[in-house]
């Protein structure tokens, strides 16, 4: 990994330029990425290791510490393929070799030999610092560290990743690729940049993510980056709509997808995205920027303290 040359203006380049910028050698990078590793198995992590067997046609280590939920992810990915079968998207042949190339483990051991990792795991800060400082150890040198974290500082996460922070070998190589949900059928994908990041890691990342067919867009490190910035307080002002009784559920949600043309409400949204999701990302906009525009209603709060985290559990402003 090359060493980070100087401060990072990269943030500020505009993406035209960047995409002028784009070195032979990271989209090489791109290409030689022969094994993915992906981090948790949930939701996201689930269908980034799918879209990487199907698309970029790359074997992928899925790990997960739950026996459980790697066994209920690979019964998805299984589920998922039969239907685009069924659908003529794909062929029986092609589902078959995706399938293939998904290689469960539930160590992180297992990533060894990985060019690429992608970290999925919930959002808590405390525990993806832990996966990225033993990624580092773990991975290959060349390898580079993503994250799809929704809010939480890259530069943070980079700096777990050693014990001294004037040496870059290892931050150097974190970056974030925020995929959107469901990942097998939103094309966007954030590409953020600590303020370690070397420009050859961001350059790979967006090749690796054009590689399995997704649109990336370039954003600061800011708390919640471009999508959840704009996303998240506009879920949580239905939310406190909802409990202050300016409408009910089925009038907020009709409204938003009937006059902007959206196709599910920010309500039925909050629910397949997860309220813990949503709650953690209200959170650290909330703190970080130590604005009261992001201060998380009381509602939201109180579904994630009942259980009630949307469509993954059951129940949510909708019943599952
Ligand atoms: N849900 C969304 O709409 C969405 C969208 C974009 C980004 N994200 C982000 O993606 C990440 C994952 O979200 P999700 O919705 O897939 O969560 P999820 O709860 O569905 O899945 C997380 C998975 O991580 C596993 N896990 C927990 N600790 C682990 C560990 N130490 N090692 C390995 N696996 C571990 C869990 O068993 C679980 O299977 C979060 O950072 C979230 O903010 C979520």
């Amino acid at each position: 990994m090359a060493p980070l040359a100087a401060t990072r203006h990269a943030l500020r380049v505009p993406s035209q330029l960047r995409l002028r910028l784009f070195s032979t050698s990271s989209l090489r990078a791109a290409q030689e990425v022969k094994r993915l590793g992906v981090v948790g198995a949930g939701q996201m992590g689930l269908g980034i290791a799918l879209v990487a067997a199907l698309r970029a046609q790359v074997p992928v280590t899925l790990v997960d510490s739950s026996q459980k939920s790697l066994d209920k992810g690979v019964a998805f990915a299984e589920k998922l393929l039969a239907k685009d079968v069924s659908k003529s998207r794909i062929t029986q042949e092609q589902a078959d070799a995706a399938r293939a190339l998904l290689t469960p483990a539930t160590s992180l051991d297992g990533l060894a030999d990985a060019d690429f990792v992608i970290e999925a795991v919930p959002e808590i800060p405390a525990l993806k610092f832990d996966i990225f400082s033993k990624l580092a150890q773990i991975c290959p040198q060349h390898a580079i560290l993503a994250t799809n974290t929704s809010s939480i500082s890259i530069t943070r996460i980079a700096a777990s990743t050693t014990q001294d922070p004037t040496d870059t070998t290892n931050s150097s190589r974190v970056v974030s690729t925020h995929f959107m949900n469901p990942v097998p059928i939103q094309k966007g994908v954030e590409i953020i940049s600590g303020l370690q990041t070397s420009q050859e890691t961001l350059d790979a990342a967006v090749a690796f993510c054009k590689r399995m067919g997704k649109i990336p867009s370039v954003s600061a490190d800011s708390p919640g980056f471009l999508a959840n910035r704009i996303l998240m307080p506009y879920i949580n002002e239905a939310v406190i709509c909802l409990d202050t009784g300016v409408g009910d559920r089925d009038s907020i949600d009709a409204i938003m997808k009937n006059g902007t043309n959206v196709p599910m409400g920010p309500l039925q949204l909050a629910d397949f995205i997860g309220l813990d999701t949503c709650l953690a990302i209200m959170k650290v906009l909330h703190e970080e920027t130590g604005d009261s525009k992001y201060r998380p209603g009381i509602l939201l709060r109180n579904m994630v303290d009942a259980g009630w985290l949307g469509k993954k559990s059951g129940k949510g402003f909708y019943d599952y």
